[in-house]
């Protein structure tokens, strides 16, 4: 299988938002609302933690995939670019998060 990038699913969500909202469930969650939609990935957030409190590794996946997707619905409403997102992520590289914390707490 070839490789399935957050891009590619970013791509889908951009897509399927455009669906109707009885055919995709993309299309519903983004026709209810932000509010919705964060409150759902905040339930697949609080279902991620149970899971790796838990130990149940299947389910850690299955959660985490959940949590992914609804990051991406959310993004998409609020017409935030993965890329903006990864390039916040790679603006860190080079720098301990410890260090960062630090630097904060002491200006
Ligand atoms: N990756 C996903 C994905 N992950 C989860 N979900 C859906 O998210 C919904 C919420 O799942 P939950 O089990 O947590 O919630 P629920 O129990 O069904 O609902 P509640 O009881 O919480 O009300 C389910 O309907 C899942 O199918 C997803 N829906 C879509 N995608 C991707 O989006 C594409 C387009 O999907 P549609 O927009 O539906 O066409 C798909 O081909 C996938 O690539």
């Amino acid at each position: 299988m070839t490789e399935f990038t957050l891009s590619d699913l970013e791509r889908i969500v951009a897509t399927r938002a455009k669906a109707a909202a009885e055919d995709s469930w993309t299309a519903k969650l983004v026709a209810g609302g932000q509010r919705k939609a964060a409150k759902k990935l905040g339930e697949e957030a609080v279902e991620t933690v149970i899971a790796a409190l838990t130990n149940d590794r299947e389910n850690l996946i299955d959660e985490s995939a959940d949590l992914l997707y609804h990051l991406m619905v959310v993004l998409n409403i609020a017409a935030v670019p993965l890329q903006d997102v990864m390039s916040e992520l790679a603006s860190r590289t080079g720098q301990s998060g410890l260090q960062e914390k630090a630097n904060r707490q002491n200006p």
